[in-house]
């Protein structure tokens, strides 16, 4: 069951198969010890670049998942599928309307027990998914509570991932989640390009997601890791 793998995930890197990695930086990124890769992005996912990259990462041992973000995008061979799922928009599509596309599409052959859905609040009104997405990003402290219950409670997802792709957060909205979350996971990802970012981070959220910093900065990026997984949870 790959729910009861993620819930003791605490530092994940996430690949774009839309942006180039040498084989190298690679390497060093599945040796690292996270606990798992994600593939996914917004834009410029295909079927092609993502089963490239997974035929690459699967040379190593390393846990690797797709985050799914296309229907046409959907490549088997994945330990596990991370569905994404936009607490705060009003566009249905993103909150349930591609999901019910995809599994008339896909129907029997979806292995519902290497499915996580997370439930995504999207706070970067820059960042890609976002602008896609349609995002309320103007959010209070207590409209991000009120999205935490809503996901634990209403839909029951095992995470909840507060996104700032792009920017680093605030961590007053992130410790806000976490402090009302008891059983739904809470992932942070969003800019983290410093040791005290990490640690900052790593102490309010259950997993840390380090996305863009793979691609300036590798070996800041594998630091990452230690920092993450050496800072003891505030809560
Ligand atoms: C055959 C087989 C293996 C089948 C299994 C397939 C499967 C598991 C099906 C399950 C069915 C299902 C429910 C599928 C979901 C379909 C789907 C398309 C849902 C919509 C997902 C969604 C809300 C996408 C919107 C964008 C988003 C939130 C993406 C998340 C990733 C993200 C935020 C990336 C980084 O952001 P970005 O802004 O792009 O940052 P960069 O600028 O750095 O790129
Ligand atoms: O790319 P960055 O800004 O590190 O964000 C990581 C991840 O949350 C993106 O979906
Ligand atoms: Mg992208």
């Amino acid at each position: 069951m790959l729910d009861r793998l993620a819930a003791r995930w605490r530092h994940l890197f996430k690949l774009d198969p839309n942006r180039k990695l040498s084989d190298l930086a690679l390497k060093k990124i599945c040796e690292s010890g996270t606990d798992a890769i994600i593939v996914g992005g917004t834009d410029g996912v295909t079927f092609k670049n993502t089963w490239e990259l997974l035929q690459r990462i699967k040379d190593y041992p390393v846990t690797c998942v797709q985050e799914i973000s296309s229907i046409s995008a959907v490549v088997p061979g994945f330990d596990g599928y991370l569905i994404p799922t936009v607490l705060n928009t009003d566009n249905a599509y993103w909150i349930h309307g591609a999901h019910h596309e995809a599994i008339k599409k896909y129907g029997e052959f979806i292995p519902w027990d290497h499915v996580v859905f997370e439930g995504y609040v999207i706070l970067n009104a820059d960042s890609k998914a976002s602008r896609l997405t349609g995002c309320k990003t103007e959010l209070e402290e207590a409209d991000v509570t009120a999205y935490a219950h809503l996901a634990e409670h209403l839909y029951r997802f095992p995470v909840l991932y507060v996104e700032y792709s792009g920017r680093f957060g605030d961590v007053e909205l992130v410790k806000a989640a976490g402090k009302v979350l008891k059983q739904t996971r809470l992932f942070y990802g969003g800019g983290i390009s410093s040791e005290e970012q990490a640690k900052t981070m790593a102490e309010w959220a259950d997993t840390v997601v380090v996305g863009n910093l793979i691609y300036t900065n590798v070996e800041m990026a594998i630091d990452t890791v230690k920092w993450v997984k050496e800072t003891k949870m505030g809560r």
